[in-house]
């Protein structure tokens, strides 16, 4: 009997609670989840639904108070803070909607340093450099620094930055949140491109249009899951189209 592949990423009885100057926020309050190797995820709901609590959760940045998360089958309970940092080198990229890039580091070494850090020598780094930053349209900004950039540009390196280590998992918060129609079109456009190629993607993002990029939805109320379905109107994969046509309408 053959046996079914560990999903990607498996979270079961998630719970957190942030505990700040008022009363404590539950954001997360049970949550189940499984993403299959592949998969393009959307994570969709109001403002202070505990999205992004959820996405910190399953990328490590923060613990749950209850719950377990498997990345490809191996519990993650006991990782230390160091451990989690290596795995996401390795397995899972992120990027956020303030793009976070280190302000005083070149355009090319932003995107260089998790490739170094991850152990690859510096020539394969670079090679990886120069092939993402040509493959997002960057090439002749790799001197500039981050705030010489546009918004769309400064995602596009973040983006770059997430992938350079060939992760499995692309994690994103509200990645088009802080950008124009035009800066949203091209990182959605980006997001299938990866997806399209195998890359797995959770998106979190309040935003259905831009949801509907994805092969699945998840609606987020109130700290759970409250709905979770297959888009089943999306085109078929490798067909030159993806699903984001609503995205892609979007105007200037
Ligand atoms: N570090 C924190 N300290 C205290 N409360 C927090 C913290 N982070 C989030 N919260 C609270 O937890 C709840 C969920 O927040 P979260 O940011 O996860 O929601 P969200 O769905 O991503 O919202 P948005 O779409 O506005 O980003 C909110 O009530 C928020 O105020």
């Amino acid at each position: 009997m053959s046996e079914r592949p560990s999903p990607l990423l498996r979270a079961e009885g998630l719970v957190k609670t942030h505990h700040g100057e008022g009363a404590p926020a539950h954001a997360v309050r049970g949550v189940d989840l499984s993403l299959s190797h592949g998969e393009f995820v959307a994570v969709t709901g109001p403002s202070g639904a505990g999205k992004s609590t959820l996405l910190h959760l399953l990328g490590g940045l923060q613990r749950p108070d209850a719950g377990s998360i498997w990345l490809d089958g191996e519990r993650t309970d006991s990782y230390s803070e160091a451990r989690w940092a290596v795995e996401r080198r390795k397995r899972i990229g992120i990027v956020f909607q303030f793009f976070n890039l280190v302000s005083d580091l070149s355009v090319a070494d932003n995107v260089e340093l998790p490739a170094l850090l991850a152990g690859r020598p510096p020539k394969q780094a670079r090679a990886e450099r120069e092939a993402l930053l040509a493959e997002l349209g960057l090439t002749g900004k790799e001197r500039s620094m981050p705030g010489e950039l546009s918004g769309g540009e400064q995602q596009r390196v973040a983006l770059a930055r997430a992938l350079v280590n060939h992760p499995p998992l692309l994690l994103a918060d509200e990645p088009a949140g802080s950008l124009d129609s035009k800066g949203t079109r091209e990182v959605m456009r980006l997001l299938s491109r990866f997806h399209q190629r195998g890359q797995s993607i959770v998106l979190v993002t309040h935003d259905a249009r831009l949801a509907s990029a994805a092969d699945r939805v998840i609606s987020f109320f109130d700290g759970r899951i409250v709905d979770d379905a297959e888009l089943d109107a999306a085109p078929p994969r490798r067909a030159g189209t993806s699903g984001v046509s609503g995205v892609l309408e979007l105007k200037d």
